[in-house]
């Protein structure tokens, strides 16, 4: 298990060691002591799993304080653009964002801290979307960005996205009023 850094403070991307053989492969998803000491950090306490077909957008979404969810992303077949933006307000990389194709092929994974808004676009059909969060679900405390804000200057990868209608009415960054 192989562990990558980014310009933006405490986002890890996770390559495991996948064995493949005539079967086909095998990889360790989760290992509670080998990601804590490459910085992943938290009490993982729910799964979520999402199906979407390509040119979904699900996004950008966060849960306040105190439900606040650190999350570990990954998909477990087809491909996501995954998206994640600082919403930090005292991090020097407030308002940026950084983006990683999570690849069924690849295995890679990836670990939003607290204190991000996230999403991803499918880019294939049937994509399946695995995470961990470090916190149950709190509808009360949901809050989220604008996908397509030009502020936060993100190619999401498709232009006519299928999008909920809750999400098409989130606000932008300079209307938003982060809770981290
Ligand atoms: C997140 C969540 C949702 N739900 C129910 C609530 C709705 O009836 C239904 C769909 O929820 P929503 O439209 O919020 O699903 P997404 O748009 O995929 O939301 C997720 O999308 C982005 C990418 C995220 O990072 C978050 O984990 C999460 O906000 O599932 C639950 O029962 N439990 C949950 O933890």
């Amino acid at each position: 298990m192989e562990f990558k850094y980014f310009d933006i403070p405490g986002v890890v991307e996770v390559l495991p060691r996948v064995f493949g053989d005539a079967r086909g492969a095998f990889f360790e998803s989760f290992s509670a002591q080998r990601m804590q000491e490459a910085g992943i950090v938290g009490e993982w306490v729910q799964d979520n799993q999402s199906r979407s077909d390509r040119g979904v957008v699900r996004g950008l979404h966060f849960q306040a304080p105190p439900y606040a969810q650190a999350k570990l992303v990954r998909v477990a077949a087809g491909r996501a653009l995954d998206v994640i933006v600082d919403i930090r307000r005292d991090s020097p990389t407030y308002g940026r964002h950084q983006a990683v194709v999570l690849d069924s092929e690849r295995y890679n994974m990836l670990y939003v801290p607290v204190g991000f808004a996230h999403g991803f676009t499918a880019l294939e059909d049937n994509t399946l979307f695995l995470y961990k969060c470090t916190n149950y679900y709190a509808p009360q405390a949901e809050g989220g960005l604008l996908w397509n804000d030009l502020a936060l200057n993100i190619d999401w990868g498709v232009h006519n996205p299928t999008i909920s209608a809750k999400d098409q009415v989130l606000p932008t960054l300079a209307e938003f009023n982060s809770p981290f």
